[in-house]
């Protein structure tokens, strides 16, 4: 489905935002190790969790599909092969296909685990054979995906503890923190030397937990609120003190102008009396999710930016570097990405492709959610396949309705 947009000039309003679905697809994969004793409240309603909870419903399933789903993908294959007697096949949709897995399945067959390529070498499909693990020292590469690091360390009070080294450089590392910080308040403390993660043999202890609000579904409406000065947003179910890495979007904001005042659950954006200026560079290697969002709206705001640390965007739902040169090019951004590492904007325009520019997805919801705020200086600006927020936030479009946008079929 297509969809055409017109930004309101300023935005009123609150907006209810979807729960976490790492922290929902981390605590389903820690209840599952519970045997389902854990009372869990809020838990994300999209895509990526559905894959998850589908996946850990059917035990007798000779084939799980996680669809798009990153974290389902990773967690699950970690966690089937320690279901002793199971012979499964994990598969997902054609792009998870090209997502790399090798890194993962080497660390799980160093500790025992029986998994083959049913496909291409490194990727899904995989056949797992269900077996006692062993735990014991294990070594892995940092830089490709921390959800390899986070699928391991899951399962390792399960199977006897690990001492897990992580080499190299360590992407996304505030996730690896986030998974560390679940199992804790699940009863599994760990310790962390360097870069070695010692996790012991136990039992996570089963509880009550509620799911924080999502900090990177969060960063539109900051780049909502960036772009249409004297908007006032209000946040509803947000922590801020939160496990999640992504709410270091309020920091990056607050240098693009968006201040935020908590009152009681809410988190109120506003506009700051002066509005800081000038070229932006960040390393975003910690929160490659925001990358988008901050990628547009730096370009909206005509502030030229470097974007470091993106080595990984090339290997999420799409080549997000390439996504996002393509589709702010449409726009009369000329935008270039440094190799793998950087996005570039110097400030370059030219005359936009077509009067109404349709803006390519790519299967990727964050795609879409980002380029959405475009619609603020593209009226009628048309987001091609736009169900895929569903990954993430399914309630997006409805969201950007109740914030005063005309939203119509194209
Ligand atoms: O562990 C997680 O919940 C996630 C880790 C990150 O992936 P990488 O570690 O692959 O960068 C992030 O991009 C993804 O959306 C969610
Ligand atoms: C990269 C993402 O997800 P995943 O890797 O879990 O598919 C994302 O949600 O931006």
């Amino acid at each position: 489905m297509n969809i055409q947009l017109t930004a309101p000039s300023r935005i009123a309003c609150e907006i209810d935002l979807p729960a976490s679905k790492s922290m929902s697809n981390r605590v389903l994969i820690i209840d599952a190790l519970c045997g389902g004793r854990c009372k869990v409240h809020g838990l994300a309603q999209c895509d990526d969790t559905a894959a998850v909870q589908r996946a850990l419903a059917s035990p007798d399933a000779r084939v799980v599909d996680v669809g798009a789903a990153g974290t389902a993908m990773r967690f699950l294959t970690a966690y089937l092969a320690t279901c002793e007697g199971r012979d499964v096949t994990i598969d997902g949709s054609e792009r998870m296909r090209h997502r790399p897995i090798g890194v993962l399945v080497d660390a799980l067959r160093q500790l025992g685990a029986s998994i083959d390529y049913a496909g291409q070498q490194g990727c899904a499909p995989l056949r797992i054979e269900g077996r006692k693990l062993h735990g014991g020292r294990v070594r892995m590469a940092g830089n490709v995906s921390s959800q390899y690091v986070t699928a391991l360390l899951l399962i390792a009070p399960a199977i006897g503890g690990i001492e897990l080294t992580v080499e190299g450089d360590i992407a996304s590392r505030p996730y690896i923190d986030m998974t560390l910080g679940l199992m804790k308040q699940f009863g599994i403390a760990s310790r962390v030397e360097g870069n070695v993660i010692t996790v012991p043999a136990g039992s996570y202890q089963p509880r009550d937990y509620s799911i924080e609000a999502d900090w990177s579904a969060a960063s539109y409406w900051y780049g909502l609120q960036a772009v249409l000065p004297g908007s006032r947003i209000s946040l509803k179910g947000l922590e801020a003190n939160s496990c999640q890495g992504d709410s270091r979007i309020a920091r990056l904001m607050w240098d693009l102008g968006v201040t935020g005042n908590w009152c009681g659950s809410y988190l109120d954006l506003g506009t700051a009396a002066v509005v800081p200026d000038g070229p932006v560079t960040v390393d975003l290697a910690d929160v490659p999710d925001l990358a988008q969002t901050l990628a547009v709206t730096l370009c909206l705001l005509g502030r030229p930016y470097r974007l470091a640390g993106l080595a990984t965007l090339r290997i999420k739902e799409t080549d997000r570097l390439a996504a996002l040169q393509t589709e702010l090019g449409k726009l009369g951004y000329v935008v270039h990405a440094e190799g793998d590492e950087a996005l570039c904007w110097d400030g370059s325009t030219t005359l936009p492709a077509a009067p109404v520019p349709h803006i390519a997805t790519y299967c990727d919801h964050r795609m879409a959610m980002a380029m959405a705020i475009a619609a603020v200086k593209f009226p009628g600006l048309v987001i091609d396949d736009a169900q895929v927020v569903s990954k993430s936030y399914p309630q997006f479009w409805q969201h950007l309705r109740q914030a005063g946008f005309k939203i119509e079929q194209a």
